[in-house]
C-alpha cells in the first residue's frame, strides 16, 4: 500500500446527517483500496445520535465533543433560557476539543454533512487549514452549514436548486452531487422482509404498504395511519415504522381488529439492516418527505404518499414533496392532513395497478443513485496530492 488517506466526518443527530456520512465513508474506502491505498478515518459525533451507533458498528473510530443545541426563537427571553446559556457555553469548549482531534489527526479532508455537532468540527478544520467539504442533503442549508459555508472548501449540494439560496460569496464552491445512499438500499429481496420480520400472517395476494415517519418517527403520520388501519388492511399488508421513543404508546392505542387483519399489520420503533428488504417488499411508501428518505425512494422508484413536516425550517419537507407531487412522481398531503385525505391519496396507488406503475416511474427519474461516487469525487479533488516515493 502507497500513502493512507486521512479522513475526518463530522455530522448527526438524525438518519437524515448520519447516513450521507456513511455512504461517503463507505463510497471512499472502496475506491482508495482499488488504487491500493488505505482509509483512516475518525468520526466526531454526539453521545447519543444514531450516528453514535451506526459509525461504531462499521468499525469507524468515534470520538465525541462538548455540543451546544441552540433552540432558536423569536423570543429573546426563551433564547436565554438557562438551557440555551449552557448549550451555547459548550461551543467554545467543542470548538476546543474538535481542534486537538484535528491538529493530531492532520486529516487530508473534513467532511461536514450537518447537524449541530458538525459546526466545531468545521470550524477546527478552518483553525488547522485543513480543506473542508460540507454536503447538504436539502434544498435550503441547515444551520449547521449556514454557519460553517464561509469557511468551506467546497459544499456539495443534493439539487441545483440550492445554488441561488447560498450566500453570493460561496456559490462558486458550490458543486451539485445529489444526496448519497446506502447502496445495500437498492439490493433487497421481498421475500428476505417477510422471514426476517416474521410476518406469516402477511397475504402475499395483496400489496404492502410501508409507513415511515423518518430516523425519529413522526406523530402526526402515526396518528393518521393509525386511524386509517381499519379500512388499509382489508386492502394491504402494512409495516408501520414509528420511532423508538413513540413505539410503546402507539402499540396501546391500535384500534381491536378481526385476527386475520392484526395479521397483516406490523408495527415497529426502527428498521435497521432488514430496510433494503422491507423497501423490496413495499409497493407502496406513506412517508414524511425528508431529504435522505426521499434520495432513497427516488432512487429506487417506489411510489409513495408524503405527509410533510409542517413546521420545518423554510418549509423544506413540505417544498421536497409539493416538487414531486407537480412532476407526478409523488402523492401528497399538501393541505389537510386526516384519515380521508390520506385515504384518497393512497387509495389509487392501491387499487390502480397502471397509476401506481406511473408514478413509480416518474420518482425513479428523480433518483441521483450516483451521488456518493459524485461526493467522493468532490472530496478527493480538494485532497492535497499524495506524497509519491522518489
Ligand atoms: C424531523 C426532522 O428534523 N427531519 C429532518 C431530518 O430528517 P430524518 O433524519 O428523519 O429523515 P431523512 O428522511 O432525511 O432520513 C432518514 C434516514 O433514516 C433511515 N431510516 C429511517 C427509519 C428507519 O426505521 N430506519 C432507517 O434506516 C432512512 O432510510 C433515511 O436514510 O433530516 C433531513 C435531512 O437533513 C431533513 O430533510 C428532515 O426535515
Amino acid at each position: 500500500m502507497t500513502t493512507s488517506f486521512r479522513l475526518i466526518v463530522t455530522g448527526g443527530g438524525s438518519g437524515g446527517h448520519t447516513y450521507p456520512a456513511l455512504t461517503a465513508v463507505r463510497t471512499l474506502r472502496a475506491r482508495l483500496a482499488a488504487q491500493s491505498r488505505a482509509l483512516e478515518v475518525v468520526w466526531i459525533g454526539t453521545s447519543n445520535g444514531i450516528e453514535s451507533r451506526v459509525a461504531p458498528a462499521d468499525n469507524i473510530p468515534y470520538a465525541t465533543v462538548a455540543t451546544g443545541k441552540i433552540r432558536r426563537s423569536a423570543n429573546v427571553l426563551k433564547m436565554l433560557s438557562p438551557a440555551n446559556l449552557r448549550d451555547m457555553a459548550r461551543v467554545p469548549l467543542g470548538v476546543a476539543q474538535a481542534r486537538r482531534i484535528v491538529a493530531g489527526f492532520r486529516p487530508d479532508v473534513v467532511l461536514a454533512t450537518g447537524g449541530y455537532v458538525a459546526v466545531p468540527a468545521g470550524l477546527a478544520a478552518r483553525m488547522c487549514g485543513r480543506p473542508l467539504v460540507l454536503h447538504e442533503q436539502t434544498v435550503r442549508l441547515g444551520l449547521a452549514n449556514r454557519k460553517l459555508a464561509g469557511s468551506a472548501t467546497r459544499i456539495a449540494v443534493s439539487s441545483e436548486s440550492t445554488i441561488p439560496l447560498l450566500p453570493e460569496a460561496t456559490r462558486g464552491n458550490a458543486v451539485v452531487t445529489g444526496n448519497p445512499i446506502r447502496p445495500e438500499l437498492l439490493t433487497g429481496i421481498p421475500d428476505r422482509a417477510i422471514h426476517a420480520l416474521r410476518l406469516p400472517g402477511f397475504d402475499r395476494r395483496l400489496p404492502t404498504v410501508y409507513v415511515t415517519g423518518g430516523s425519529l418517527g413522526a406523530r402526526q403520520v402515526n396518528h393518521v395511519v393509525r386511524d386509517l388501519l381499519p379500512w388499509l388492511l382489508v386492502r394491504a399488508n402494512v409495516i408501520h415504522q414509528c420511532g423508538r421513543d413513540m413505539y410503546d404508546e402507539l402499540r396501546q392505542q391500535i384500534p381491536p381488529m378481526h385476527p386475520e387483519l392484526v395479521g397483516r399489520y406490523h408495527l415497529t420503533g426502527f428498521i435497521g439492516p432488514e430496510l433494503p428488504d422491507v423497501l423490496a417488499l413495499a409497493d407502496v411508501v406513506i412517508s414524511r418527505s425528508g431529504a435522505g428518505t426521499l434520495a432513497e425512494l427516488t432512487a429506487l422508484g417506489k411510489p409513495a404518499v408524503f405527509i410533510p413536516l409542517a413546521t420545518s425550517a423554510g418549509n423544506e419537507q413540505a417544498h421536497n414533496a409539493r416538487h414531486l407531487y407537480e412532476a407526478g412522481a409523488a402523492m401528497a398531503l399538501l393541505g389537510e392532513v386526516s384519515p380521508e385525505t390520506l385515504r384518497q391519496a393512497v387509495e389509487p396507488l392501491l387499487t390502480d395497478p397502471a397509476r401506481r406503475a406511473a408514478v413509480a416511474a416518474q420518482a425513479r427519474a428523480h433518483g441521483k443513485p450516483d451521488a456518493a461516487d459524485r461526493l467522493v469525487d468532490v472530496i478527493l479533488s480538494v485532497a492535497p496530492a499524495p506524497l509519491v516515493p522518489g
